[in-house]
């Protein structure tokens, strides 16, 4: 098991920082008026911990017993999709932007059956049943009405938990209809804290200044800092206070895929790139963060004055990812439109 998994506080009260924001949470809980929750900010900052707790102290460890259901919704237009749920007798978390557009069927659908199904186990602490809905921030507008909808509608039976990197794309009477939670990304010194407090568990010499170079290298986001930490002792026989910190592999592989796009721009070229991308596809990889790491890496290395052009490409086929289904379509289409860019401006030509 990774030690970000292995290491995972589970009750609020074991929660590191933010402790103001765990008590908060812990009254909420116990007050017997939980309201619904809009949960913020950077990735890596805690906040799915932060969240797994709190249903913890709701409804107790019968919560931590989760199983996953594969279920099939039919469209407006009878195409079949797939939609797998998480659920233990007490909630369930979803991820609707798996669906793309058709985020809309699962919400109306899944919110409606759990809003009008009182909870099973009579001698549950609430009576309501918790519905946890990941990338709230990328559901799309039809997606969000209907939440506001269910929310309504179903309030006695049913208690959201949407969780979202920002409230930018969040419409505004979702916003009024629920309590808003930020959870900032940890500072260094608190990351330092949970750092060598992993360490002392694993029972690793690990000195405050390493520890200091990890927090400061990932960027504040506390779980790629675990995973540096343990991939550094993993790698390493002797770990001294200078030993270069890897980066995770498929930083690597797209840092790769970067440099051979730009060494070589024939077509050939693209049907190597698309091995690694299916590469880090199948490792569960999301194709949006490919295409932002793979953007960074070439807009680095390009001349400034395409550096607009390829940003603005780049924006073009996230966009597309989220529209399409088949991700790889549109990270190919992106390398394509990168080469013939960069080619027309070596050739003098208009891009
Ligand atoms: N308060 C905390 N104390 C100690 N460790 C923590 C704390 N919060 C989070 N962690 C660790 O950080 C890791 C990442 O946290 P989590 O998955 O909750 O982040 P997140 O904000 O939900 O990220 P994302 O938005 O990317 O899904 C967890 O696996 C856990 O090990």
């Amino acid at each position: 098991m990774l030690l970000v998994d292995k290491h995972r506080p589970r009750k609020l009260e074991a929660l590191h920082y933010h402790q103001g924001l765990s008590s908060r949470l812990k009254a909420l809980a116990n007050s017997g008026d939980f309201p619904h929750l809009l949960v913020y900010g950077p990735s890596g900052a805690g906040k799915k911990t932060r969240i797994v707790a709190t249903l913890k102290e709701l409804y107790g460890p019968g919560v931590e017993k989760i199983k996953i259901d594969s279920r099939v919704f039919m469209t407006t237009t009878n195409r079949k999709i797939e939609f797998n749920i998480v659920a233990s007798v007490y909630h369930i978390e979803i991820t609707p932007s798996d669906v793309g557009n058709h985020d809309r069927v699962i919400i109306q659908s899944l919110l409606k059956e759990i809003g009008q199904t009182q909870q099973v186990d009579i001698a549950a602490k609430q009576k309501f049943k918790v519905v946890v809905i990941n990338e709230a921030d990328h559901l799309t507008r039809d997606a969000q009405a209907a939440l506001r909808r269910t929310m309504e509608k179903y309030s006695p039976n049913l208690r959201l938990i949407l969780i979202a990197n920002s409230t930018a794309n969040i419409i505004a009477p979702i916003k009024s209809r629920t309590l808003l939670i930020r959870v900032a990304a940890p500072t260094i010194d608190e990351m330092v804290g949970v750092l060598k407090h992993v360490a002392e568990l694993e029972r690793f010499e690990f000195s405050d200044k390493l520890a200091r170079r990890v927090a400061e290298e990932s960027g504040r986001n506390l779980r790629r800092a675990l995973l540096m930490f343990e991939a550094l002792y993993a790698q390493n026989e002797v770990v001294k206070d200078n030993t270069p910190i890897p980066p995770p592999d498929y930083e690597t592989l797209i840092g790769q895929i970067a440099d051979e796009l730009l060494a070589d721009h024939s077509p050939a070229r693209i049907l190597l790139v698309r091995a690694k991308f299916y590469d880090l596809l199948t490792h569960c990889i999301p194709a949006t963060v490919i295409l932002k790491l793979l953007t960074f890496r070439l807009v680095a290395k390009i001349d400034d004055v395409l550096k607009a052009e390829v940003i603005k490409w780049a924006a073009f086929y996230e966009h597309r990812i989220h529209l399409g289904s088949k991700v790889i379509f549109h990270l190919e289409a992106f390398v394509a439109k990168f080469l013939r860019i960069l080619e027309s401006y070596l050739m003098g030509m208009e891009f």
